[in-house]
């Protein structure tokens, strides 16, 4: 997103601050001038870029600084309150029974929205079905239907039925034993009349707690209207920004959450049901900032952890940490990780791994490499037998051919994942020792609940494990 840039360049002017003490108006409008040129690039709406930077510059120039604060972690301050603000609060989405209803313009990502939201509500203990009422694009219902299945979740639709309101009618009785239902709208290629029209039926048949209007990270000075149009005809309580993970720019949705006076509920990461987040703006600014979000890592860690403990309950993480550490406790890891979602956007939560730490040090495309190298270890894991997994330094060459055969990948492969475990191995105990105290406080809460430190330790480390 271009939205990350204004961390990287912001840092780099808030580092010309580093050792000062005071600022002078002079330095105030160099920050500024960062700050606008990143947002303005990011499609934020102008008069909200002004309105901004008039705030800071005034706070910057007038507050006192507490006594013994660095210039630049009080400028850095302003900027993350006066962000925070200007994105305001999450949309209030109380863990109970409620009827939301997605709308937005085709291909916006409400299909693939509705079920990440209800794997969302079923991580969080509720019981969610989808009702799919879009029966102006073909092969939407098969979609919604895919997608719900792999989010372990109820679901309504009917390809036989060519009227979304009494789709949605019937849906609603189908599922009435679930707490949350989710209701998919169809979207047109542009706010038509017809579309207005279904969608306030559909509204009034629904008669929704909430409707979220989906808006693509990608759309520009457009969301705008967009906003406008769907909050008059259905109201708009909250907006879900989707396709965070790609290039967009975000700007534009970010416009379109102020300018309409709502909030933003959720941000979708990819394309997967698990890539999806609550949308929390202190985290989601620190962030931008590059400052961390451990709150939003802690969460996922915390959420990958229990998945993996109720797959795995015979699994003793203690072994691990008193030195036995098994291909299987690497599989574990490697498990947990894949469920936080991709290593990048985990690696960006960490306090100096993400924008401007580590990270930034390894080529672009490092973390995909890396996922790719994990996706290839584990089919080779597929391929061992219980005893090699649990003696890995045993397995000889002719094992080493055995596996390569059945898991269809070069031999080369399975000494790397050998030689990798080693490694693994041996930075697990270097990781424990040298992390910092949030680091440390983390993997604790990791092991008690099920998990290593190691693997986390080492992904960020350049020669580490994954890197
Ligand atoms: N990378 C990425 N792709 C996404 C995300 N959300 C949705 N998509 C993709 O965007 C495309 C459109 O998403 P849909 O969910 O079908 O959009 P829709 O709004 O339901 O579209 P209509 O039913 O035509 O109105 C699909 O290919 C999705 O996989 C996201 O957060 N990240």
């Amino acid at each position: 997103m271009v939205l990350d840039d204004l961390g990287s360049s912001l840092r780099g002017t808030l580092d010309k601050l580093r050792g000062k003490s005071r600022i002078s108006e002079e330095d105030v409008e160099e920050v500024v001038k960062e700050i606008q040129r990143s947002l303005l690039q990011a499609d934020v709406d102008v008069s909200l870029v002004m309105e901004l930077s008039d705030n800071i510059k005034q706070r910057a120039l007038e507050e006192e600084p507490p006594s013994g604060t660095p210039a630049r972690d009080f400028v850095l301050r302003i900027v993350y309150e006066e962000l925070v603000d200007l994105i305001g609060d999450s949309t209030e989405l109380p863990l109970e029974e409620q009827t939301i209803m997605l709308a937005g313009l085709q291909g916006s990502g409400k299909t693939t929205s509705a079920a990440k939201m209800a794997w969302w509500f079923s991580k969080k203990g509720l019981r969610p079905a989808v009702i799919q009422t879009d029966t102006f694009r073909p092969g939407a219902y098969d979609q919604a239907k895919q997608m719900a299945e792999r989010a372990e979740v109820e679901f309504y639709g009917d390809p036989d039925n060519d009227d979304p309101v009494d789709i949605a009618r019937k849906g609603l009785e189908a599922t009435e034993d679930a707490d949350v239902h989710i209701v998919d709208t169809a979207g047109r290629h542009a706010l038509e009349d017809d579309l207005i029209d279904e969608i306030e039926e559909i509204e009034r048949v629904v008669d929704p707690d909430v409707s979220l209007l989906v808006l693509d990270a990608a759309i520009g000075q457009g969301a705008k209207e967009q906003a406008q149009q769907f909050d008059e005809s259905v109201g708009i309580g909250g907006v879900v920004i989707t396709k965070l993970d790609g290039t967009a720019k975000g700007g534009g949705a970010l416009t379109a959450v102020n300018e309409t006076d709502s909030s933003i509920a959720f941000l979708g990461t990819g394309e997967e049901v698990q890539d999806i987040e609550r949308f929390e703006p202190e985290g989601f600014i620190s962030r931008l900032l590059g400052m961390g979000d451990l709150g939003s890592l802690v969460e996922r860690v915390e959420r990958a952890m229990e998945e993996t403990q109720e797959e795995e309950e015979d699994w003793d993480p203690e072994d691990m940490l008193q030195g036995q550490f098994t291909l299987k406790d690497m599989k574990k890891q490697m498990d947990a990780m894949n469920r936080m979602g991709p290593l990048d956007q985990v690696m960006d939560m960490i306090p100096g791994f993400g924008g401007g730490g580590l990270k930034d040090q390894l080529p672009d495309d490092a973390m995909d490499v890396t996922q790719e190298r994990m996706r290839s270890f584990e089919v080779i894991m597929d391929s061992m037998t219980d005893d090699e997994m649990e003696n890995p330094r045993s397995v000889g060459q002719s094992q080493v051919e055995r596996i390569a055969r059945g898991s269809g990948q070069p031999e080369e492969k399975i000494r790397e994942l050998l030689q990798q475990h080693k490694m693994m191995e041996q930075t697990l105990k270097q990781f424990q020792g040298g992390m910092d105290g949030d680091m440390q406080r983390m993997m604790k809460k990791m092991q008690q609940q099920g998990g290593g430190g190691g693997g986390m330790g080492g992904m960020g480390g350049g020669g580490g494990p994954f890197g």
